[in-house]
């Protein structure tokens, strides 16, 4: 048997599973806390089930999908996003209820196609604004382009005044036991919400804040995204955070991330952590690149306004974990920030000059005083950390 259903109200579902299996999202950012793949299900004239679930859990998808349907048939399936992690049970579903019509937009039916080679006689396409008639629901869809895939869109049931939001307001972490946000306590769940948006989301924040601005004339009581909990007591915290996120709000903070092989480099990263706190800067975060995954130094420094990077030279460049972290960095398109830097070398140096044009290519706000010391730091190294804790204190509080 599948596990009990989760009725959200009458003739809608919650059929979301736990993955606490899959070490990395898309193979790449920790999973500590897990994730949820939600879809759900609606039973009223027509049944519509919206989205599926990653593939490794089909069994127990498609095992609650027919414990609520009984021998009543699907008639529609609604693809919201079509990334496998919710799209991977499609095939199952298909095989299950072949008659059922494909709901999506012109670019779901040729990724459907591409990812597999579904070209459905049975896919009822539908753009911005359309609406699909289940009898006691009408549903909207809007089209969410880049947030974050191209053929990403949302629907709304007016009546019930429910967006299906697919990614948007997503997050990180099962749904252990509590389902919706009145079940749980969302301030510990935060930073994993955050290091969602900001890792998967962040690079397209543009079209993020364009999509809230568009779904912000909808009269919105419950939210059901395909990550995390349902939103039915407070939607507005989640749509706050996002907003937060994707206009790049920062507040007073700093993020420190180094590169470090033998300690010169940590000691100055160290150094210059103690002289904000005496400059009464608060929420100083200090992270080794080698140790901390760059998911979470992202995720701390995207509300932080100052970044300070710091790496020792590594064969005439900077070090290679830091270098990675540039990349992503430049990658999910941080801003607003004021970002500073300083290192360690041997000989010729490298690593100060790389985190320089980092810099300069990103455009960022930064301050005067770089500092580069010659193996252990120098007075002359201690004083440049002191006059940079000072003018990162005078731009930031
Ligand atoms: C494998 C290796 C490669 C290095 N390559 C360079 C280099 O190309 N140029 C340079 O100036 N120093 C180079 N160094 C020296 C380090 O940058 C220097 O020792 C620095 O102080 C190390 O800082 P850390 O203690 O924070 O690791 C290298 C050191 C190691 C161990």
């Amino acid at each position: 048997m599948g596990t009990e259903p989760i009725k959200i109200q009458e003739n809608l579902y919650y059929l979301g599973v736990n993955d606490r299996q899959t070490e990395y999202f898309e193979n790449m950012w920790p999973l500590p806390y897990g994730v949820a793949y939600n879809s759900y299900l609606l039973t009223g004239e027509k049944t519509c089930l919206m989205d599926t679930v990653k593939v490794s859990k089909s069994d127990e998808f498609v095992d609650n999908v027919k414990a609520i349907l009984k021998d009543r048939k699907l008639d529609y399936l609604v693809i919201h996003h079509i990334e496998p992690d919710h799209s991977g049970s499609i095939p199952q579903i298909l095989d299950l209820y072949p008659d059922l019509k494909i709901v999506g937009n012109k670019k779901t039916r040729s990724m459907l196609n591409d990812y597999f080679e579904i070209d459905s006689d049975h896919f009822i396409e539908v753009g911005e604004g359309d609406e699909l008639d289940l009898g006691d629901r009408k549903l909207t869809f809007y089209l969410t382009a880049m947030v974050h895939w191209p053929e990403s869109m949302v629907s709304y049931d007016a009546e019930n005044k429910i967006l299906f939001s697919q990614d948007i307001f997503g997050g990180f972490g099962t749904n252990d036991g509590a389902i919706f946000d009145d079940e749980l306590d969302y301030e510990v769940r935060r930073t994993e919400f955050r290091r969602y948006y900001t890792n998967i989301v962040g690079k397209y924040s543009q079209m993020a804040v364009r999509a809230i601005n568009k779904l912000s004339s909808l009269e919105i009581e419950t939210i059901c995204p395909v990550h995390g909990c349902i939103w039915r007591k407070q939607p507005s915290k989640i749509v706050e955070d996002y907003t937060k996120w994707a206009t790049y709000e920062v507040n007073e903070g700093v993020v420190i991330a180094y590169a470090s092989m033998y300690g010169n480099t940590e000691l100055m990263a160290d150094q210059l952590a103690r002289y904000l706190a005496a400059e009464g800067v608060r929420n100083i975060e200090v992270f080794d690149v080698s140790k901390t995954h760059e998911s979470y130094i992202i995720s701390n420094c995207w509300e932080k306004k100052s970044l300070v990077l710091g790496s020792c030279t590594y064969n005439n460049t900077v070090y290679p974990v830091m270098s990675n972290l540039l990349n992503v960095l430049k990658m999910q398109k941080l801003k607003n920030h004021v970002v500073s830097v300083f290192g360690s070398y041997g000989w010729s140096g490298g690593a100060v000059k790389n985190l320089k044009e980092f810099v300069e290519e990103g455009k960022f706000e930064t301050t005067e005083t770089v500092v580069e010391a010659k193996g252990r730091m120098k007075d002359e190294d201690d004083q440049g950390l002191r006059q940079m804790a000072k003018e990162i204190a005078a731009k930031i509080k």
